[in-house]
């Protein structure tokens, strides 16, 4: 498979992931030059976490479009890492997915996270799929949850 561009922005900080939650983090992020995701993390200056993703041929559903699994798959490792990232230990408990327009695959798109609310144990996570620009191809909700220990 060619080059896929995953840079940053101006200002935006590559984040190592397995450097905080540990390499089992590898369903969606741990075959980099594979041809299901490739990823790359960035913290935006506000610290947010935000994500450059190609979506693989092997992430196909619908003809050339991805999966809906797929898009699931990235929105809970990249919310709930969104989480972590913010100094909370959790795992997502609910994940609230709207499939808004088929995004088509072989092209790199990005994930945007927010850290909504935090209620005791309770991490409401928003986040999107979409071109970096205007277009929207998926809106999630996650609830995470903190636990102790993993
Ligand atoms: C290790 C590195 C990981 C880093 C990457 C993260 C990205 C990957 C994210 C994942 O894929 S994690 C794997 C998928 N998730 C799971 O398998 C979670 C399975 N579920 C559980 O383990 C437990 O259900 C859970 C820890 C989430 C909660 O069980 P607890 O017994 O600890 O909590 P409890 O049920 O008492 O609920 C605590 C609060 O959360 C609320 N809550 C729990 N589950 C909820 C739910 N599903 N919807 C709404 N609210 C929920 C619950 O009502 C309550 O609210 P209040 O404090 O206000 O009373």
């Amino acid at each position: 498979m060619s080059e896929v561009d995953l840079s940053g922005e101006k200002g935006w900080q590559p984040f190592d992931a397995p450097a905080l939650v540990g390499s089992s983090l590898r369903f969606v992020s741990g075959d980099p030059e594979g041809d299901r995701f490739r990823v790359s993390y960035y913290r935006k200056p506000d610290s947010a976490l935000v994500a450059r993703i190609w979506f693989g041929p092997e992430t196909e559903g619908p003809p050339e479009h991805a999966h809906g699994g797929s898009m699931a798959a990235v929105l809970d490792e990249v919310l709930g890492l969104a989480a972590w990232s913010a100094g909370y230990a959790i795992v997502v408990a609910n994940l609230n997915i709207n499939f808004r327009c088929l995004l088509p695959i072989m092209q790199v798109v990005q994930v945007d996270t927010e850290i909504v609310s935090v209620d005791g144990r309770k991490v409401l996570v928003r986040g999107k799929i979409w071109d970096g620009q205007e277009k929207v191809y998926t809106e999630a909700d996650c609830l995470c949850i903190e636990i102790q220990a993993v």
